[in-house]
């Protein structure tokens, strides 16, 4: 996965340029691109323009621009990699788009659910491909622990709880992710993928965000952590939990990450542990209420048949990335990507984000005050 075979670049691959030397940006599309025929890394942009080439000789890119709009200008580009703070996702997409270039847009994809609404129906007008990188989605354990909950083997679903936590230290406190102004909080950066793992499991929007509970980072506005329960319909209940600095327990012993996804049912109950990098480590384990139990690992499709019929023939080093990529491409080529996030799951994706910014009582993240 760190040092994937290089691929033979096809003559019409796909050029992306990149917008801010991001620190996601290796892990998340320089590195998967290494190996797919048709993508190449055409350009990076930054604010300072010294610092684009640094990042671009070290990640052997061709072009470097001192702006952002520089790359959007450049005719060459046929996409564009989003990943700047989430507060700047909707002004940057919104120019690119009018550029004319697809978009592979960095979660969460806006500050509001207005203006996801909006990337999406500019995009459909200027007819270009903008996709959520909701890169776990992609990755064939994703979609295993989804047949398991709907194959009806755990019975009638009563609840899902699912976790993104990450230990005090990891993240500065001068990061993005705690600024407001930037769209900052743990659960726009993390409490969004357990949010949006249930909506995928279920394949429905939660009825009501029933309670939610913000502990406030430096700045209040921005929540440190997010603990939220919801109401499903068909009376199911699901909790997530995110936190960008889980305190060490009784003061001195560090917590460890918490990334996994659990649902129960009245016959049995299922765990995907790692849903977010699952490459790296994962397991899915079923016990039902017969005494069975059993662990599945899914790092590539298990066959090319049935409900696996159209993925790609993946190998066992495939990040979520690299498979969201695959679909990326395939999209933007007219082709058929074995799995799409569509425009209407990101706009209700933020919805949930907002009703669960208002339970808690700290309200949406600040609107863009961009105008195309
Ligand atoms: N899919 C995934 O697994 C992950 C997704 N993400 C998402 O990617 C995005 C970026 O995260 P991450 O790479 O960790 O962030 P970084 O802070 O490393 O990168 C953000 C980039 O934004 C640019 N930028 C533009 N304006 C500002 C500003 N006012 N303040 C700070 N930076 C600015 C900077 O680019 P420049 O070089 O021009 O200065 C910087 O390189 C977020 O939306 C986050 O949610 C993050 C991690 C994992
Ligand atoms: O995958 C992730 O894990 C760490 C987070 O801070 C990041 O933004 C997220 O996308």
């Amino acid at each position: 996965m760190l040092s994937p075979p290089e691929a033979t670049k096809e003559p019409d691959a796909l050029r992306i340029g990149i917008l801010g030397a991001a620190r996601i940006a290796p892990p998340a599309l320089i590195n998967p691109a290494r190996s797919h025929p048709g993508v190449v890394i055409a350009a990076v942009a930054a604010r300072n323009k010294t610092r684009a080439e640094k990042f671009a000789k070290q990640h052997g890119i061709e072009k470097v621009f001192g702006s952002y709009q520089e790359l959007l200008d450049d005719p060459s580009i046929d996409a564009i990699y989003n990943p700047l703070p989430n507060g700047l996702h909707y002004e940057w997409t919104m120019k690119a788009i009018k550029a004319g270039k697809h978009v592979l847009l960095e979660k969460p994809s806006c500050n509001t659910a207005e203006e996801t609404r909006k990337v999406f129906d500019y995009a459909k007008e200027k007819g270009v491909v903008v996709l959520e990188a909701f890169h776990y989605r992609f990755h064939p354990a994703a979609h295993r622990m989804r047949q398991i909950v709907s194959s009806g083997e755990l019975g009638k679903i009563q609840s899902f709880e699912g976790a993104l936590a990450m230990p005090r230290g990891i993240m500065g406190t001068d990061d993005i992710r705690f600024d407001y102004s930037l769209g900052g909080g743990a659960l726009m950066d993390m409490g969004t993928y357990p949010l949006s793992f249930i909506r995928f499991l279920t394949s429905a929007e939660p009825s009501s965000v029933a309670s939610a509970h913000a502990r406030p980072a430096a700045d209040a506005r921005v929540d440190a952590a997010t603990l939220a329960t919801f109401t499903l319909p068909g009376d199911a209940t699901a909790s997530i939990e995110c936190d960008l600095a889980l305190k060490p327990r009784l003061g001195f012993v560090p917590q460890m990450v918490k990334l996994g996804m659990t649902v129960k049912g009245d016959k049995g109950e299922a765990t995907l542990f790692n849903f977010v990098m699952p490459v790296l480590y994962h397991y899915i384990t079923v016990k039902t209420k017969d005494g069975k139990s059993r662990t599945e690992k899914v790092y590539v499709p298990p066959s090319m048949e049935g409900e696996w019929n159209g993925w790609p023939k993946a190998q066992v080093w495939w990040s979520t990335y690299r498979y969201q990529l695959e679909a990326f491409v395939d999209k933007v080529k007219g082709r058929n990507p074995h799995y799409w996030m569509e425009a209407d799951d990101s706009v209700k994706q933020m919805e949930a984000i907002e009703s669960v910014y208002a339970k808690s009582g700290l309200g949406s993240r600040p609107a863009s005050t961009f105008v195309l």
